[in-house]
């Protein structure tokens, strides 16, 4: 089913996921779906392989991870959290050097707790990995308390390639 880009989300300096100078990192621009789905793009390369041309498994977590907290804020972009559990089932190789996609949603919103699901796919739809994870729900000044996160590391980039994300085929 296709849904509509509504918003592109920010981006932090240094995260590995989505740090804009993390050269490490997976650079994961990501963004937001009209049915509060957030999804995000991103390719992975020969240093965050763990077989060859395979990416390694706690990578595939780190961006499940960051992709279903971050979801949180399709809802409330106020809203922050940690993870305190994460579970990943690992479907298919997720490959390298190919354009994939990550997506995660909240499925349960409590006060001070929040839950969502996520999941990693190929350009194809077919599933390459799962996840379910449970997020502490904190003021960022209190998750990040030496500097001004929010002011001085939370990014948006404009990106020309942006204006052509206008809405995605999401496999469920
Ligand atoms: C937009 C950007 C999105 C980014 C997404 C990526 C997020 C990350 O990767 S964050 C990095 C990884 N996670 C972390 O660093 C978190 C580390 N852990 C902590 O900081 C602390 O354990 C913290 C803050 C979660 C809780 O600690 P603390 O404040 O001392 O509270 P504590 O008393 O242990 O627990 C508070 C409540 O949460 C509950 N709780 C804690 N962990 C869990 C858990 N895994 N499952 C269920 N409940 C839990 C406790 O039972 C307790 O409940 P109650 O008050 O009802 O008894």
């Amino acid at each position: 089913m296709i849904y509509k880009v509504l918003k592109k989300q920010n981006n932090s300096e240094m995260c590995f996921v989505c740090g804009i100078h993390n050269e490490s990192g997976l650079n994961t621009s990501y963004y937001e779906l009209e049915n509060n789905q957030l999804i995000g793009v991103f390719k992975g390369h020969d240093v965050h392989q763990s077989y060859p041309e395979r990416m390694h498994g706690g990578i595939v977590t780190a961006l499940l991870d960051e992709t279903i907290g971050r979801a949180v804020q399709t809802l409330d972009e106020n809203i922050w959290g940690v993870t305190v559990e994460i579970t990943v089932r690992f479907v298919k190789p997720v490959p390298l050097d190919q354009v994939l996609y990550t997506v995660g949603y909240v499925t349960n919103m409590r006060s001070r707790m929040f839950e969502g699901e996520g999941y990693v796919c190929n350009t194809d739809k077919e599933i390459l990995a799962t996840a379910k994870a449970k997020y502490f729900i904190q003021h960022v000044d209190k998750i990040v308390s030496d500097i001004d996160f929010v002011r001085e590391q939370w990014i948006y980039v404009d990106d020309a390639k942006d204006s052509e994300v206008k809405s995605f085929d999401l496999p469920k």
